[in-house]
């Protein structure tokens, strides 16, 4: 079997906040093949962030911490690594990119050292070869090299995720975490982001674990596709297997819940969901509300994890006895 780039194991991630306990992750199992693009796909609240900040080894401790579960990168365990180890891995090999760029790019430094000081501190070459490859960077997503001395607020919020694109790929990473990237920009530039992903993953063969409430991001950029809701991975499969045949209620909820097509740019457009409120849900029920075929079992009992074909795994009873969402 090929060996898969990122494997995350049973993950469980809780939050104690005022003395109570928020299961943000309860067991996720997920795998990412080398150039593979996987989609992560959730409500607010869902876990998506958490999931992504485990593989960076920044679960915020206090309030946070990593129950259990093993997160190996490049057939190597590096979750539970000390912070120095995780360092050179993070920002190197294993790169994020958030969905505020403002909050990432230091405002008292321009984009061109900005870019330029990563490549430094990960590839270990000389100060010129470092600014040479932040202007390729910055020439590669579509910034001329005249606007390297420029400041952050000098640029505007697509420029700005562009640069930090630039940021998250100057080292050839092998894996990209991108967190809702295009979540703060308007329709046309979150088009033309998109578009530049597609085009830097070919270029580079980089992997990326894109975090979206979109599907239709997710139909744009990723060959595959992990549904979680509640902290639980319900449904994963390659786009075909989960565009073409939901299995899953939660999913098909998803997809109900998206408007039409947008006529213009036949692009799907952004779903805006909302967590139910938990005390909506009955005791210990892992489904949502909407599900119309939520039985007793749903309501007391954790489902198995079901493979209805190769690769497309389904969390749910009514996927045991092939029913449809
Ligand atoms: N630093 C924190 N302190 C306390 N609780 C947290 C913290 N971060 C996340 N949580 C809780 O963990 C759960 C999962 O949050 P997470 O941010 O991972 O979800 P998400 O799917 O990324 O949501 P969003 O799309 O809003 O970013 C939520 O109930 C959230 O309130």
């Amino acid at each position: 079997m090929e060996k898969n780039l990122l494997e995350i194991k049973n993950l469980v991630v809780q939050y104690v906040v005022d003395g109570e306990t928020v299961e943000a992750v309860n067991g996720i199992d997920l795998e990412i093949g080398y150039g593979e693009t996987l989609g992560l796909v959730g409500e607010t609240g869902a876990g998506k962030t958490t999931t992504a900040l485990s593989v960076m080894g920044l679960i915020p401790n206090p309030p946070g911490r990593m129950v259990s579960g093993e997160i190996i990168y490049d057939g190597r365990t590096i979750s539970g690594l000390k912070e120095k180890e995780y360092r050179k891995i993070r920002g190197g090999e294993i790169t994020m990119i958030f969905q505020d760029p403002m909050t990432s790019l230091n405002p008292v430094m321009t984009v061109g050292e900005q870019i330029a000081e990563v490549v430094r501190l990960h590839a270990k070459c000389s100060r010129l070869e470092a600014v040479e490859r932040a202007v390729r960077m910055l020439e590669l997503v579509g910034i001329t090299s005249e606007r390297y001395h420029q400041y952050p607020h000098e640029f505007s919020g697509g420029m700005k995720q562009r640069v930090m694109i630039a940021i998250a790929l100057a080292c050839t990473p092998k894996l990209l975490i991108a967190d809702e990237p295009t979540t703060a920009l308007d329709v046309t530039i979150q088009a033309q982001v998109l578009e530049l992903m597609n085009k830097l993953k070919q270029e580079f063969g980089t992997a990326m674990l894109l975090i979206t409430h979109d599907l239709g991001v997710v139909a744009e950029v990723c060959d595959s596709v992990a549904i979680i809701y509640a902290g639980e991975i319900v449904e994963r499969g390659s786009l075909s297997q989960v565009y073409g045949g939901v299995c899953h209620p939660y999913t098909q909820g998803l997809f109900d819940s998206l408007p039409d097509l947008d006529e213009e740019s036949e692009r799907l457009k952004t779903i805006q969901g909302m967590m139910p409120d938990p005390s909506d849900l009955p005791r210990g029920c892992k489904f949502h509300p909407r599900c119309p075929n939520c039985t007793d079992q749903c309501k007391t009992e954790n489902p198995p994890v079901v493979e209805v074909e190769p690769g497309h795994k389904v969390k749910c009873w009514l996927a045991q006895e092939g029913g449809e969402p």
